[in-house]
């Protein structure tokens, strides 16, 4: 690519092996999730997520989706249990979606796909910072959220109403007081596989915790997703959508379900 990554015809998923061939690595994601072949496995502990909303910081638009920043210099928002060891801090959330219902997110379950998918990604403390554990194989655990066409969620509107401040790349602006749990389903049963960031630098140092609950959005919540721009000010405006990798050949994995 002789531009920067993105995700239009030229510069998409399909074109980012020509300047990261990790993306024909072993591990890459997301990847089908088909449940009836993911194998039980009852030595998974429950997720436990503590998090604590006085450490959420900013929301930035980055010009490939947008994202709310987390304080990650202490163990007050935490990720243990589940699949890992150890503890991971929260770092950030951000989401990924589609132009219209129909699609949007990245992984997807018997080849259905959702409009929206959010990440909660979180980074191991064995390593120093967020930078160096991108890099180690047990480096991230990344906890995914299907949205689901429904119901509007009142839990997503504060997020969805600080988007008009941040509508084009780069721009951010304070968030404070926000508890991520709140964007979390009843249920925590999760699918989990080894796999890789989903974009550039697309680097394999993530632990997949794919919970099975999505949440629910209205179509005019996705609407809202959609009225952010990848582009900046100044730029011919082009709308945030699609922001979404298709899903990688699961290769030499197996998928594991926290339940039966
Ligand atoms: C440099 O930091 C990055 C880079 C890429 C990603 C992508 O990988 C996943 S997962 N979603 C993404 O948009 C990221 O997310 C944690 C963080
Ligand atoms: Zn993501």
């Amino acid at each position: 690519m002789s531009h920067g990554w993105g995700y239009g015809p030229t510069n998409g998923p399909d074109k980012w092996g020509e300047d990261f061939p990790v993306a024909n690595g072993p591990r890459q994601s997301p990847i089908n999730i088909v449940p009836r072949e993911a194998q039980y496995d009852h030595t998974l502990k429950a997720l436990k997520l503590k998090y604590d909303p006085s450490n959420s910081n900013g929301i930035l638009n980055n010009g490939h989706s947008f994202q709310v920043d987390f304080l990650d210099d202490t163990d007050s928002s935490t990720l243990t249990g589940g699949p890992i060891s150890g503890t991971y801090r929260l770092k950030q959330f951000h989401f990924h979606w589609g132009a219209s219902d129909d699609r949007g997110s990245e992984h997807t379950v018997n080849g259905i796909n959702f409009p929206c998918e959010l990440h909660l990604v979180h980074w191991n403390t064995k390593y120093p910072s967020f930078g160096e554990a991108a890099s180690q194989p047990d480096g991230l655990a990344v906890v995914g959220v299907f949205l689901k066409i429904g119901a509007a969620n009142p839990r997503l509107q504060k997020v969805l109403d600080a988007l008009d401040a941040i509508k084009s790349k780069g721009k951010q602006t304070t968030f404070p007081n926000f508890d991520p749990k709140t964007l979390l389903p009843g249920s925590l049963h999760y699918w989990t596989y080894d796999g890789s960031l989903t974009t550039p630098p697309l680097l394999e140092s993530v632990t997949w915790i794919v919970l099975k609950e999505p949440i629910s959005v209205s179509p005019a919540q996705m609407a809202k997703f959609r009225s952010l721009l990848f582009t900046g000010e100044g730029e011919s405006p082009c709308c945030m959508e699609d922001n979404y990798r298709p899903p990688q050949p699961l290769k030499d994995r197996k998928v594991r379900a926290s339940f039966k």
